[in-house]
C-alpha cells in the first residue's frame, strides 16, 4: 500500500512519495515524514541477514516508495547507485575494539556518507522528472560533503540544474575543490560570506518564497528532502544485520550537525530494527546535547572546529523528530518554529523531553579530545579516523552504554577529506584515492555572493536554464 505524506506543520498538501521527494521543503515551511511508520516484522529483518546491501535497501526503501515506482524500476536504480561503491559490502563494518565497531559510510565517489543516499536521489528524481516530463532547480546548502556528493551525483543531468550555498572558508579544501572543479555546465558552486545556517536559512526562504520557488521549480536535496533520510536508515539495517540482528540489540552513536542522519536511525527503529540507543554526539557546536540535557533548544554562535560539517547551530531534522516526541501535533510543533524564528529558542514540554530521552542520548567532544581520541584510535587499533568519526568515538568511549551490546560508531567521512586536521592528531597524512589523485591542481570554478538571499535568487534566477529554456 502506498505511503502519504505529511508536513511537520500540518498546513501543506498530503503528497506520495515521489511529489513529496520533488517538494523537498513542504510549503508551510515544515518538513515531510510519513502519514504511519511501515514496519518489517522481525521475521522478514531476519530474511536480509547476509543479503547484499542493495537487496536489504529494495526491502527499506520499498514499502515508503509504494507504487510510485515499479519495483524493477526501483531496484535497477539501488543497484546502479551502489555499483559506483569502491567496496563490495557498500558499508563495511570494522572492528576496533572489544564490542566496537566503525561503519565506513564513505566508499562512494566524494568520500562522505552523502553519496549513500545521494547516488539514489539523484536517480529517483531524474526518474521522476522524465515520467512527468518536467526540469527543476535544486538549490542545497552545505557544510562541506552535501554540495560534493549532490554535485558529483547530479552533474551532467538534463533536467536539472544544481546550485549549491557553501560558507566561504569554512569548507576544507578538499571539500571546497570537490565542488569547484566540476566543469559541467548544470553545476553551480556559491560561497557566501557567511555560515551553514545562513545558507540553510537561505535555502528555506527560497522554498517559502513561493512566486520564486514555483517559477524556478525548485526542489531539495538537503536532509529536508525525505528521501535522503530515507536513503541513509538502510546502513542502520545493513549493520545491525551484521551484528546478529533481528536477534540482538546494537547501539549507534552518530556525529550530528543537522540530525538527518541520526534521524535516520531512529526510522530503522521505529521500521522494528531492534536498535538499543542512538547516540548524538556533537563537537562543541553542542544546541542537540544542550537541548537533550536542559529541555530547552538555544541557538548560539557557531564555533569553527576541525569537524567543519558539523559545525551547525539549526539542525533541520530536529523538527521531524519534534513532531512525533509532541504527539504529531502540527499546532506544537508550528509554535516551537515561530519561537525559534522569533527568539532563537524554544523549550521543550517535559512529555517530548521524556520521549526524546528515551530514544536518543547525547554528548558533546571538545577538539582537545578529538584530537587525543585520532592519536589513541590509530596506535591502539590500527585505525584512522577522521576528525567527524572521532567526535562520536570520542562521545562513544564516554557513554553509558551496554558493554554487552556492540557499539557501531558511523564513520561519515575519510580522513583524506581533512589531511591537515588528521596529520596534527596522528602524524599521518591520509591519502586521497586514485580516482581524486589530481584533484588539487584541477581548475576552480566557484562564485561569491553577499549574505544575502535577495542576491543568491537574483543570481539563480540568471543562471537556472528552467527559465532559459522557458524564455526561448
Ligand atoms: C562528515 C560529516 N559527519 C557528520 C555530519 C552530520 O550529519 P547530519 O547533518 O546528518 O547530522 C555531516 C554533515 O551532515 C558530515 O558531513
Ligand atoms: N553536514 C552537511 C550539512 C547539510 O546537511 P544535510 O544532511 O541536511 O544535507 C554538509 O556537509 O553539507
Amino acid at each position: 500500500m502506498a505511503v502519504a505524506y505529511v508536513s511537520t506543520r500540518g498546513d501543506a498538501p498530503r503528497l506520495g512519495f515521489a511529489d513529496a521527494m520533488l517538494a523537498g521543503l513542504a510549503r508551510d515551511g515544515g518538513l515531510y515524514v510519513p502519514e504511519t511508520w511501515p514496519t518489517l516484522s522481525r521475521d522478514e529483518i531476519a530474511a536480509l541477514a547476509g543479503r547484499p546491501y542493495a537487496e536489504i535497501a529494495e526491502a527499506v526503501i520499498a514499502p515508503f516508495v509504494g507504487d510510485a515506482i515499479p519495483a524493477p524500476t526501483l531496484r535497477a536504480m539501488i543497484q546502479e547507485a551502489y555499483g559506483s561503491f569502491r567496496h563490495p559490502a557498500t558499508t563495511p563494518l570494522v572492528q576496533t575494539g572489544p564490542n566496537r565497531f566503525v561503519l565506513e559510510l564513505f566508499h562512494g565517489p566524494t568520500l562522505a556518507f552523502k553519496d549513500v543516499a545521494m547516488q539514489l536521489l539523484a536517480r529517483l528524481m531524474d526518474y521522476a522528472l522524465a515520467e512527468r516530463g518536467q526540469r527543476a532547480t535544486i538549490v542545497g546548502a552545505t557544510s562541506g560533503d552535501t554540495g560534493g556528493a549532490a554535485i558529483e551525483a547530479f552533474r551532467g543531468r538534463s533536467r536539472l540544474d544544481v546550485f549549491i550555498l557553501m560558507p566561504d572558508g569554512k569548507v576544507s579544501e578538499v571539500q571546497r575543490r570537490q565542488m569547484t572543479t566540476v566543469p559541467d555546465v548544470n553545476v553551480h558552486a556559491i560561497a557566501i560570506d557567511g555560515s551553514f545556517d545562513d545558507a540553510q536559512a537561505h535555502v528555506k526562504a527560497m522554498f517559502n518564497h513561493h512566486a520564486f520557488r514555483d517559477r524556478l521549480a525548485l526542489a531539495g536535496v538537503n536532509s529536508i528532502n525525505w528521501a535522503r533520510v530515507l536513503a541513509q536508515a538502510v546502513y542502520y539495517f545493513a549493520a545491525a544485520l551484521a551484528l546478529g540482528a533481528p536477534h540482538r540489540k546494537v547501539d549507534f552513536v552518530v556525529p550530528t550537525g543537522n540530525f538527518g542522519d541520526v534521524f535516520a536511525g531512529y526510522v530503522a527503529k521505529r521500521m522494528g530494527l531492534p536498535i538499543g540507543r542512538l547516540v548524538i554526539a556533537t563537537n562543541v557546536n553542542d544546541i542537540l546535547a544542550r537541548t537533550l540535557e536542559t529541555g530547552r533548544y538555544e541557538v548560539t554562535g557557531v564555533t569553527a572546529t576541525t569537524s567543519p560539517s558539523m559545525d551547525i547551530q539549526v539542525s533541520s531534522n530536529f523538527e521531524r523528530l519534534l513532531f512525533d516526541a509532541v504527539g504529531r501535533d502540527p499546532s506544537k510543533v508550528r509554535a516551537a518554529m515561530a519561537s525559534l524564528g522569533q527568539s532563537g529558542a524554544f523549550t521543550l514540554e517535559p512529555d517530548a523531553l521524556a520521549a526524546i530521552r528515551a530514544e536518543f542520548d547525547a554528548a558533546r567532544a571538545d577538539e582537545a579530545t578529538v584530537g587525543r581520541t585520532i592519536g589513541a584510535v590509530l596506535k591502539d587499533a590500527g585505525y584512522l579516523l577522521d576528525t567527524h568519526t572521532a567526535v562520536a568515538y570520542a562521545v562513544a568511549d564516554h557513554a553509558a552504554l551496554d558493554p554487552a551490546t556492540p557499539t557501531v560508531v558511523l564513520s561519515t567521512a575519510h580522513p583524506a577529506k581533512f589531511p591537515d586536521a588528521v596529520q596534527a592528531a596522528s602524524g599521518v597524512r591520509p591519502a586521497l584515492p586514485p580516482h581524486l589523485a589530481d584533484l588539487l591542481t584541477r581548475p576552480e570554478r566557484l562564485k561569491r555572493l553577499p549574505n544575502d538571499v535577495a542576491a543568491i535568487e537574483a543570481y539563480v534566477s540568471d543562471h537556472a536554464r528552467v527559465l532559459r529554456d522557458a524564455a526561448a
